[in-house]
């Protein structure tokens, strides 16, 4: 782990505009991480992509999606929070990127190419199909390894099968490479990854949260299980 804390500054700006007319970046003093993956969470427009957005800024990597060295043709607005953020680090790194939802199309390009067995997934065990290495292998151009990735929404443009895909090749960069990653996410499927931390932007606040408590585990869980009286109730009211 690289990025420890988070620290909102005290500034004499009053705390009105963007982003602290968004409550939980209004109530934010601190974030403490305490696991190599942590997932934002949280209502559309809760503030995810600003705080994630705000750190990427931090890290000086370019707020359109990319890291140190890359330069984007596509506008990088500039950070209305990051001026604000003071980043706590131990080791300090500079490699890594920012990846938001945009870029994601060209990043399940990727996945497809590596993971083109799984269209065959049929009751096999990921772990048989899937091989770390070759992920790691093909992915060194863009995760090199030892560095902090921010992701924003990396699901939109990956199917399930995808997503789990998504799933080994961070656990391989984890475990392998000692990255750092710090993932916004709506996705029931990558806030399963075990060991993770979860932080709910919802009720003004940005809380530790368990998987199992999160809207996204529960609506999807109750949908799968109840799915005729789910869309009864839902449709026909
Ligand atoms: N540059 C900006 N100026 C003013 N308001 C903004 C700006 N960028 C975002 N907002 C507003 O701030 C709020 C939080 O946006 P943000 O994108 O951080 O939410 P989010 O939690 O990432 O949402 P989603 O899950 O839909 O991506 C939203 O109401 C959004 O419209």
């Amino acid at each position: 782990m690289f990025l420890k804390r988070i620290t909102v500054l005290e500034n004499e700006v009053e705390r009105i505009d963007y982003p602290f007319s968004i409550p939980s970046i209004r109530s934010l003093k601190q974030l403490d991480l305490t696991s190599n993956v942590t997932f934002f969470v949280g209502e559309n427009g809760s503030g995810k992509s600003t705080l994630l957005e705000g750190i990427a800024d931090r890290c000086d990597f370019n707020t359109a999606g990319g890291g140190r060295q890359n330069t984007y043709d596509v506008y990088a607005a500039e950070s209305a929070l990051g001026k604000y953020l003071r980043l706590s680090w131990m080791p300090k790194v500079t490699n890594g990127f920012f990846l938001r939802a945009e870029s994601f199309y060209q990043f399940a390009t990727h996945i497809d190419e590596i993971g083109a067995s799984l269209h065959n997934y049929g009751g096999k065990s990921l772990h048989q199909q899937l091989h770390g290495e070759s992920f790691i292998s093909l992915f060194q151009n863009r995760f090199k390894g030892k560095g902090i990735y921010l992701l924003d929404e990396p699901e939109a443009a990956l199917s399930p099968a995808r997503q789990l895909a998504f799933m080994r090749i961070l656990h391989d960069l984890v475990n392998e490479k000692e990255c750092q990653f710090i993932i916004a996410t709506h996705s029931p499927i990558l806030l399963g990854y075990n060991g993770a931390k979860i932080y709910s932007f919802d009720n003004g606040e940005i809380t530790e949260i368990a998987y199992e408590q999160t809207d996204h585990y529960q609506i999807t869980k109750y949908f799968l299980n109840h799915r005729e009286k789910f869309l009864k109730d839902l449709l026909e009211e």
